[in-house]
């Protein structure tokens, strides 16, 4: 196996459909017409690889798609396109991803410590570490939901280093804790650090980014802008602050706009003809690099979207499943109610005509 690369995402999209209400949604899975749902690639062809033993940041403005790229490396949800290729004894934690609003925070060390594949009694032996590095005292018997996003930090960072992952994920988990905590964590990334594990770390603090990182990849709206050394980026993304902050607020509105407008237009074909074009101009004798470019970026994810097939098909069973769970509560047979669906509606009428039926007889 290839051991120069802990995690490799390459060619990754997300486009998600903007729906204006869940009922849009809905009437649209039931439309036969094409109904035009707008779309916004949220990630537009990212490719990059985290080596063994590295920490690499995530940086970029708000929206730019970093917790999209960590989510989906995560595996918490699914590429639109691309390969991503997450290696070794890997155990990946997004910080607050995950926990159950409705749980306690003991219950939610449990149910996370066994999802990622620890023993009851392995849980036992971690759990006065757990809470001890979380300190956050009687609320561990409340609801997740009543934390503010403080406690909910602490809780999923004392949980996601206490199960010994591999590879670490740390979504702007550091950004809400307070001093003391903060110092804690840093501690305990930079412990991780020198065990060798891989860590990807997104913040919008460029300084916890210089401390703790050793390549930072900039996400620039949905693409890839930058990735190199922790001082190059970070010194091109500062520049890049510093001039949008002296545009006028005019100006930064239009910018954004522009860049949004980019994202919905983002044209997934013609970035697939892209790709083909410049993998053939790489490898001139390759044959049949079109389906080999197809197969990377569809062949390991699956479609989000239903064919219409698929659709018929769910809408047949769901009938189906109505038909049978009425006739079974009405007792009448299938060619009863399709024949007479009022009798379900209006069961005397069933009495009177089983009566009749009876009485000619
Ligand atoms: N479920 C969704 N449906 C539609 N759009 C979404 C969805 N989730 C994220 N987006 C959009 O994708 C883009 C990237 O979001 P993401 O949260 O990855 O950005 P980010 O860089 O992590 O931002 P921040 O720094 O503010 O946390 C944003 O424009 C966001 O509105």
């Amino acid at each position: 196996m290839d051991n120069s690369y802990k995690i490799k995402v390459q060619n990754v999209t997300k486009e998600y459909d903007l729906y204006k209400s869940q009922s849009e949604k809905l009437r649209s899975f039931f439309s036969l017409s094409n109904t035009k749902v707008p779309h916004f690639w949220s990630l537009m062809g990212i490719s990059l690889e985290v080596k063994p033993g590295e920490t690499l940041g995530l940086i970029g403005v708000n929206g730019s798609g970093k917790s999209t790229l960590s989510n989906i490396i995560s595996g918490i949800i699914p590429q639109t396109t691309g390969i991503v290729d997450v290696r070794g004894d890997t155990s990946i934690i997004a910080i607050g991803a995950g926990l159950r609003g409705n749980l306690t925070g003991l219950e939610n060390i449990r149910l996370k410590a066994l999802m990622q594949g620890l023993t009851n009694p392995e849980i036992d032996a971690l759990m006065d570490d757990i809470v001890g590095f979380a300190d956050i005292g009687d609320f561990l018997y409340q609801p997740v939901k009543s934390y503010s996003s403080g406690m909910k930090s602490r809780l999923g960072f004392s949980i996601a280093v206490h199960v010994n992952p591999d590879i670490l994920i740390i979504d702007e988990a550091l950004s809400v804790g307070d001093d003391t905590f903060y110092q804690k964590c840093v501690d305990k990334i930079a412990e991780f650090k020198d065990e060798g594990k891989t860590i990807v770390f997104v913040s919008h603090s460029l300084k916890q980014i210089e401390i703790l990182c050793d390549r930072v990849a900039w996400i620039h709206y949905g693409t890839l802008k930058e990735l190199g050394a922790t001082k190059d980026v970070v010194k091109h993304y500062r520049e890049f602050t510093k001039w949008f902050k002296g545009q006028t607020k005019k100006e930064k509105k239009h910018f954004q706009r522009q860049m949004k407008e980019n994202q919905k237009a983002f044209d997934i074909d013609a970035y697939q003809k892209q790709v083909t074009e410049e993998r053939q101009a790489a490898e001139p004798n390759a044959t049949n690099m079109a389906a080999r470019v197809k197969k990377d970026f569809y062949g390991s994810v699956i479609s989000e979207k239903m064919g219409w097939g698929t659709r018929l098909l769910t809408i047949a069973v769901g009938i189906i499943f109505v038909l049978t769970c009425l006739t079974n509560i009405s007792g009448h047979s299938v060619g009863d109610v399709v024949q007479h669906p009022s009798n379900l509606v209006h069961p005397e009428t069933v009495l009177h005509d089983a009566n009749t039926t009876q009485s000619v007889k």
